[in-house]
């Protein structure tokens, strides 16, 4: 499990796109039949990537947790963005497809992943974060998911939000996660953009098209800075910054927060005239 610090407000509106890079984005998180996890000082979120080809891949205990499991003192969101597979929690099967998600609680021992078949393997991305309390194991698929649809083609941001973890839905400790998809001819997400000092962010790209890329926003409202990210990569976003993208062509994203509260309405817009 690789380990990302926080950076300070002041130092990253120094540094370079390198830095930028090596500070905030996750490159990989799929390879086949194998975990990529990736643990942000950000409200500890563990971001990863589950690619289960041939057989089953067991969520690891990493050192750095020292836990006697990975669910001892976390909770786990769980979206499938690639072909039909099974989390395995506990002796349980959940079998879920394209954009289904499971939600695994507190205490959860044993977690495995397998693809129903090798020539279209799943995708698990998979967020988690601290959690004090045990809420139940949970599959949601696709058809039941809370949607409102925002935006419009004249600003170019016409896009349907999913919620899947949230205060209405799956119920959590902290975690709040859902995913956005963006109509043909729409490319702007989180536009007016917003930050919530309360919880920290992360966004996966995904479905974005070969050849295409997403100019991911982030910073200070007043002191922007540039991500291009690729499809399947993921960018970790500070509390204090904002997290908006323009693609090259329409793609969807997978939004995830934890912190002090799971109010997904509590965000501080910016005005567009006010970016810098
Ligand atoms: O705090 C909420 C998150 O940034 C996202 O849900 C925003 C988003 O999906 C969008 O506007 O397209
Ligand atoms: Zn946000």
């Amino acid at each position: 499990m690789n380990y990302r610090f926080e950076a300070s407000r002041k130092e990253v509106s120094t540094f370079t796109n390198q830095e930028l890079r090596e500070q905030f984005l996750v490159e990989q998180l799929f390879e086949s039949n194998q975990i990529h996890l990736c643990y942000s000082a950000y409200d500890r979120m563990i971001v990863g990537g589950a690619m289960p080809v041939l057989g089953e891949i067991n969520l690891p205990n990493p050192e750095k947790l020292k836990a006697n499991y990975f669910l001892e003192r976390r909770e786990l969101g769980i979206i499938n963005v690639g072909g039909p597979g099974v989390v395995k929690a506990d002796g349980q099967n959940y079998e879920i497809s394209k954009l289904s998600a499971v939600y695994l609680g507190k205490g959860t021992q044993q977690v495995s992943f397998s693809s129903v078949s090798a020539d279209n393997p799943a995708l698990f991305y998979l967020l988690s974060s601290p959690a004090h309390a045990t809420h139940p194991n949970e599959k949601l698929d696709r058809e039941n998911v809370v949607t409102v649809t925002v935006g419009s083609l004249e600003n170019s941001n016409h896009r349907t939000i999913y919620k899947y973890i949230h205060q209405e839905g799956i119920q959590s400790c902290q975690l709040v996660m859902g995913l956005t998809i963006l109509e043909p001819g729409s490319v702007w997400n989180t536009m007016p953009a917003h930050v919530h000092d309360r919880r920290m962010e992360v966004y996966l790209y995904f479905d974005v098209k070969p050849g295409q890329a997403v100019l991911h926003l982030m910073g200070e409202p007043q002191e922007t800075k540039h991500i291009w990210v690729k499809n399947h990569q993921a960018v970790i976003s500070p509390p204090w910054s904002i997290h908006s993208g323009a693609g090259t062509q329409n793609y969807s994203f997978i939004w995830g927060m934890a912190g002090e509260n799971k109010d997904y309405t509590d965000m501080d817009f910016s005005e567009i005239s006010e970016l810098r």
